[in-house]
């Protein structure tokens, strides 16, 4: 049977009195799933990530977790509840060490420190031989690894992740989406936000096609990516689509085995 940890209904929200960025937005990320977002620029992707994390006035609608209503709750509450959040900027600790960040990320309860750290450093090993490697001096993919590991540190029921490859070279792009497979088949369901919209609807269960802050379509990774409207609307022409698409499964087929 399926469980959902993740629910928006009907999320009215924005920055402004009287200027709503998400104009009834309804979502859901089952246990174990890996859900995406994309949408043209300005649809309100993060803005619906932010208003998830109570960063955002929420004028109607509701969130869930796990069922318990957490709407209106305010970011420290949220990661106590078991929400996880990696912002697009400013992710990591820049002069702390990696060992630091991941600290950082489980203050809240550092009881769980020793036992998230082997988690943390089984899904990526290079970063338990690093642990005393100042953030700053990372790549960054390394980074966006770091700050995925940090908000994962407090054993989120959710992981949401803004945007994680934007800003990075096609290789560390590559890098990031890998570990983004990795966190979820250990098990975190997650939701994703995403410029790169056919890289990351490859990796997705799920996605959703966010326009004007709706929820316009909603599919299968697959069926989005194969959908006459939405690549027509969103993701270029059918023929380049299909064409990219196809290019970028067979990369993204080399790549993990060639890790
Ligand atoms: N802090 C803010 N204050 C006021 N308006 C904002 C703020 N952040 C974003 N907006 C506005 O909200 C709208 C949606 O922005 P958002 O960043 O959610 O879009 P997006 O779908 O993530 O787009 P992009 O892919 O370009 O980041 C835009 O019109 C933007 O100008």
């Amino acid at each position: 049977m399926t469980e959902t940890v993740l629910r928006t209904t009907d999320l009215v929200a924005g920055y402004i009195p009287g200027v709503d960025i998400l104009n009834g937005c309804s979502v859901y990320v089952e246990k174990g799933e890996l859900v995406g977002i994309i949408g043209p620029n300005g649809a309100g992707k993060s803005t619906l990530l932010k208003a998830i994390f109570g960063q955002v006035n929420i004028r109607s609608g509701a969130i869930e977790l796990n069922g318990g209503d957490i709407t209106g709750l305010k970011a420290d509450k949220l990661v106590s509840r078991g929400v996880g959040m990696v912002p697009q900027n400013n992710n990591v600790f820049p002069s702390l060490t990696i060992e630091e960040n991941l600290e950082m990320g489980s203050y809240q309860k550092p009881k769980m420190f020793k036992e998230r750290l082997e988690f943390v450093t089984d899904l990526f090993p290079e970063l338990g031989k690093r642990l005393k490697q100042r953030a700053g001096a990372l790549s960054g993919g390394e980074r966006q690894m770091v700050a995925m590991s940090r908000a994962l540190m407090m054993d989120p029921s959710v992981l949401l992740l803004d945007e994680p490859s934007a800003g990075l070279s096609p290789v560390r792009q590559d890098e990031t989406f890998i570990n983004i497979s990795i966190i979820n088949k250990a098990g975190v369901s997650v939701l994703i936000v995403e410029q790169n919209a056919r890289r990351a609807l490859q990796i997705c269960d799920r996605g959703y096609v966010l326009d004007q802050g709706r929820d316009a379509y909603s599919g299968s990774g697959r069926e989005l990516m194969n959908d006459p409207k939405v690549i027509e609307l969103y993701l270029g022409t059918l023929a380049a689509g299909q064409e990219k698409a196809t290019a970028d499964k067979a990369k993204a087929a080399e790549l993990p085995a060639t890790e």
